[in-house]
């Protein structure tokens, strides 16, 4: 059983999707969406360093090593850190979409403990877009990109503006943020342009 809530049933007038027409090529390596993200971000020390690369229509593969200070139980994987995983995962597909977006509600479902050492091959898609509302849905599966599912989740991500950042983030780490002109070509590369 999913358990998948009603607010993560899209509405009536949901629309199909759309692939942003500049959005990078299937087979394309996503990029981190900033340097110190704790999913995706390769200067962040203690990260997941997950990397996301483009699929067909509006979905995307990435992949998670599992290493030894991911662990919950000896040898396992912490369920907070796959729910993560699956987050940035599904964070990613913003970058299809071209649209910024953060998450509203994630529901998590785990099949199969992942031991430390295995990597989680993640595959994520957008299934529904309503006004402001994206909806989600991603599986992580171990022991190859075709093995069993270990993971999955099911999630609504919210639209918002480039000021959902700059007025709620710490100003050390906007200011750092808006000086630093590689990720003001990021941020730019999530914002539809008219
Ligand atoms: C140059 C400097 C700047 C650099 C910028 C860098 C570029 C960044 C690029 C890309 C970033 C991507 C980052 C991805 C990282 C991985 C993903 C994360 O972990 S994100 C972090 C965790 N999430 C949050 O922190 C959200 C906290 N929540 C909020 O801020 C608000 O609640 C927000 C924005 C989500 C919604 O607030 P409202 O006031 O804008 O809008 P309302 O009216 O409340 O909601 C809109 C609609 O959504 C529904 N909704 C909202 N939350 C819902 C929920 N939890 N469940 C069900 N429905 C929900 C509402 O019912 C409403 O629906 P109806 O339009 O009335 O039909």
């Amino acid at each position: 059983m999913s358990g998948t809530s009603a607010s993560l049933q899209p509405p009536a007038d949901a629309v199909t999707p759309v692939r942003h027409p500049d959005a990078p090529a299937p087979g394309e390596l996503l990029g981190a969406h900033y340097g110190e993200c704790f999913g995706c971000g390769g200067e962040q020390p203690h990260g997941l360093h997950l990397q996301a690369r483009a699929g067909e229509g509006v979905s995307l593969t990435a992949e998670f090593a599992v290493r030894p200070e991911h662990q919950g139980a000896p040898g396992l994987a912490h369920g907070g850190i796959l729910a993560t995983a699956l987050d940035e995962t599904l964070g990613s597909l913003n970058w299809l979409l071209r649209t910024i977006a953060v998450t509203g509600r994630l529901e998590t479902d785990f099949r199969r403990p992942v031991p430390v050492g295995t990597t989680l091959h993640l595959e994520a898609e957008v299934t529904a877009v309503a006004g402001r509302k994206i909806y989600s849905r991603a599986t992580g599966r171990v022991g190859g990109p075709d093995g069993p599912v270990a993971v999955r989740a099911e999630a609504l991500f919210i639209e918002v503006k480039v000021d959902h950042f700059i007025d709620n983030g710490r100003p050390e780490e906007i200011q750092a943020a808006m000086s630093d002109p590689d990720q003001v070509r990021r941020a730019r590369a999530f914002e539809v342009n008219p």
